[in-house]
């Protein structure tokens, strides 16, 4: 047995212990994943009212149709690309993106299916209690969704997961102990002292609150690698349709499952590591008098509560802008034109993109990468940024983000409302390795 320090040696090991990086935290790899169930936007209606035995609401189902009908206009006619980068005109984009969408998705992978579905008739009865059915599946389904975003992100980076010294791990779909966090120990070989963090239900600002924590542990402590994830599932928010009841259709008309991973780390070891994005600040507020914005419980039927639909993007276009002004104000030297940054703002539906849009007058292809997420996967919760995160690093490295600006944003949206802000920087080393030059007036 050790002999226990003497107090007076306490702050002399501390010291020690405190090796703190020289630079940022950085996302140095990235991984995504979805369950193989891909169901389009325009078979959404019928898959929906069929697997729930809800035909018969033919009513119910023409409004859920006309939700989800204008986003197979856009697939029939025009891809985004299309759109954004051939640029007919702008204002002929800005009409058609806000003439041809509501909801903004074209489809979305889903874990449940017909089958599981009619094997869960408490899943379709609103009467029944079904919180019991729907954790048991998302206590062996996240974990697999999870460990395959992990490994992807792992693979990304290119170095040993027993390399892991932290992990993050964010579900909005499960409640259960030991979670997610302790499963994917052994599912992707980490070490048993690897240090775990479970944070559950934290809504659609998971993502980059888990990062946020992540930057503050990889800056806390020299050669930390921290593994994030975050990974959803929608079967918590199923529910069958019912008239007046139209949060329903608009949950199942716009969200998927999907998880995304990060590994955060500080000092990017060359030649395996490199520094995809550096995470300059990260900061959360809460918009005032916003409280019941966004609400979410677990109840015996699975997620109670409220997204008012309509107050949302009101209360997310009247705080964007202080919430960016404050990020970048805190920078000293850093002045930012708001198109002169990269954007990866939370998709929480094509009406909250245009309205960030329209407050901060970006040009239309500033948020292809949200809207492109949006469209193609739905709205994955707090897994969503991640992918838009992945997305807007492969549009870079292939020279589809015009001008590719060395500073960026991060931005998502949560429950009371909160919104998380996030300052991301592309070093000028790596900008140069890919081709870029500086875009931003810093
Ligand atoms: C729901 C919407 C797509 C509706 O789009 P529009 O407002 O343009 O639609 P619209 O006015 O043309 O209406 C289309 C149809 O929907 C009906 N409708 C619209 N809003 C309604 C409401 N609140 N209650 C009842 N019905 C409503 C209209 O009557 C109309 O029906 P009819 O067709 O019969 O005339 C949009 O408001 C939206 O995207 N809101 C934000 C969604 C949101 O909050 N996302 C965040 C998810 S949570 C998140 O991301 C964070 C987190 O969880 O933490």
């Amino acid at each position: 047995m050790g002999s226990a320090p003497s107090p007076c040696n306490v702050r002399d090991i501390c010291r020690a212990q405190a090796q703190r990086p020289d630079g940022p935290a950085s996302v140095l790899a990235i991984g995504t994943a979805n369950p193989p169930n891909c169901v389009l936007q325009q078979d959404l209606p019928d898959f929906y009212f069929r697997a729930t035995n809800s035909d018969h609401l033919t009513a119910l189902k023409d409004k859920f149709t006309r939700l989800c009908k204008a986003c197979l206009l856009l697939h029939l006619s025009y891809t985004y690309d299309d759109l954004i980068f051939r640029r007919r005109s702008h204002i002929l984009t800005r009409c058609m993106l806000h003439a041809a969408q509501k909801l903004g998705v074209q489809k979305r992978y889903l874990h449940h299916t017909e089958a599981l579905l009619s094997a869960h008739p408490e899943l379709l009865d609103r009467s029944s209690p079904s919180l019991d059915a729907r954790l048991g599946i998302a206590k062996a389904a996240v974990p697999e969704l999870a460990a395959r975003a992990c490994r992807a992100a792992i693979a990304d980076w290119g170095r040993p997961a027993a390399d892991v010294t932290h992990l993050v791990v964010t579900t909005n779909s499960g409640a259960h102990i030991p979670g997610v966090d302790f499963q994917l120990v052994p599912l992707l070989g980490l070490r048993p002292t690897v240090r775990r963090t479970m944070l559950y239900l934290n809504g659609c600002s998971a993502g980059a609150a888990a990062l946020r924590l992540a930057k503050d542990l990889a800056e806390g402590a020299r050669g930390a690698r921290v593994l994030v994830v975050c990974a959803e599932l929608t079967l918590l928010l199923f529910a069958a349709p019912q008239e007046g009841c139209f949060q329903t259709l608009v949950h199942q008309g716009l969200f998927g499952d999907g998880a995304g991973a990060v590994v955060v780390g500080a000092d990017p070891v060359r030649p395996a590591e490199r520094a995809l994005f550096e995470i300059v600040s990260a900061a959360q507020t809460i918009v005032p008098g916003s409280e019941g914005a966004i609400t979410m419980h677990l109840t015996e039927r699975g997620y109670g509560g409220n997204i008012s639909t309509r107050d949302v993007p009101v209360l997310i276009g009247g705080s964007v802008e202080r919430c960016l002004s404050d990020a970048f104000g805190q920078l000293g030297g850093v002045a930012a034109e708001w198109n002169d940054l990269f954007w990866d703002v939370h998709p929480g539906s094509s009406a909250i993109l245009d309205k960030v849009d329209a407050v901060l007058k970006l040009e239309p292809h500033k948020l292809a990468a949200s809207r492109r997420v949006l469209s193609e996967y739905g709205n994955m919760f707090g897994a969503t940024v991640i992918f838009v995160l992945d997305e807007l690093r492969r549009r870079m490295e292939s020279g589809e983000e015009e001008g590719a600006p060395e500073w960026g944003v991060m931005l998502a949206f949560g429950p009371g409302l909160t919104v998380e802000t996030m300052v991301l920087h592309r070093s000028p080393a790596e900008l140069q390795e890919t081709g870029y030059a500086s875009g931003l007036t810093a």
